[in-house]
């Protein structure tokens, strides 16, 4: 049986982290959304998803990678009611398509693109954050063909590599954090993205979790709160997500 997919794309955030703002590293967030490019120019201050990796948008990069793969129909990129700078960061890409259906959580960004988007309660959607353009093409690959194969929904991860400290108190002022314990890591992943799931299986789930919930950081939450077991499928280093201002120059260089 043919099977539909597209890609829905949250980028709708400022990026608070990647200014060294809202974070304990200190900075000035709503530089991020001080207005619309200057004649063309891409700054620093800009939501970081529009700052440029060897001379392009990060967004243009995420969307790309998607791309790479024919079996994803559409990309749909879900940005802000204010932005600016999509029409030019997606010039000329194939099967993308965006939409100002950004709303004030990631949770609520995807819910808002799914509705938005009219999928038919079987076809199978993949979530992707704009924040990670380094997505290879074969971790892609490996999702989609375990996916169906399984019939299940999944996401990318990897198994967590080092020694994990559970701290005393959530986290305070660097460094001062005291561990309380370390936490056994043998069944320990990290989620990345993208993560594919049955559309109305995935709308439902945000529905019930109460998408702006602060526990519901990704799709998977959500559709284990639904009662579902995502399979977790190997993603890669390279597919890290950048979040902090090193981030960008170790992106750069994985490009
Ligand atoms: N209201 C929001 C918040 C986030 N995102 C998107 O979700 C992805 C992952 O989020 P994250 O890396 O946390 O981005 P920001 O929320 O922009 O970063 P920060 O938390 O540092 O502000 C990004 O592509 C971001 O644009 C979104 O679409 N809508
Ligand atoms: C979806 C995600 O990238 C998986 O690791 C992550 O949960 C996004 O979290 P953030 O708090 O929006 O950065």
């Amino acid at each position: 049986m043919h099977k539909k997919l597209i890609a829905i794309v949250p980028a709708a955030g400022i990026g608070a982290r990647a200014l060294e703002a809202g974070s304990a590293r200190g900075g000035d967030a709503g530089a991020a959304l001080a207005g619309a490019p200057d004649g063309g120019s891409w700054s620093q201050s800009m939501p970081k998803q529009y700052r440029l990796l060897k001379g392009e948008p990060m967004l243009r990069w995420a969307v790309r990678a998607l791309l790479a793969d024919e079996r994803i129909a559409q990309v749909r990129v879900a940005v802000a009611a204010h932005d600016a700078w999509a029409e030019q960061a997606l010039a000329g890409l194939p099967r993308t398509v965006w939409r100002p259906c950004g709303g004030p959580s990631r949770a609520l960004t995807v819910l808002a693109a799914l509705q938005d988007a009219g999928l038919g309660a079987g076809d199978w959607v993949l979530v992707h954050d704009a924040a990670r353009p380094g997505l290879p093409a074969d971790a892609l690959r490996r999702l989609i063909d375990s996916c169906w194969l399984s019939n299940s929904g999944g996401l990318l991860a990897q198994p967590v590599a080092d020694t994990v400290k559970l701290a005393a108190a959530a986290r305070a002022v660097e460094p001062l954090s005291l561990v309380q314990h370390s936490v056994a890591r043998e069944r320990l992943w990290l989620a990345q993205t993208p993560q594919m799931f049955q559309a109305g299986r995935l709308r439902d789930a945000l529905l019930a979790a109460g998408a702006s919930s602060a526990a519901i950081t990704d799709e998977a939450s959500a559709m284990e709160l639904a009662g579902y077991a995502p399979c977790l499928v190997r993603g890669s280093a390279r597919n890290f997500k950048v979040t902090w201002p090193e981030d960008f120059e170790l992106m750069e260089r994985w490009l």
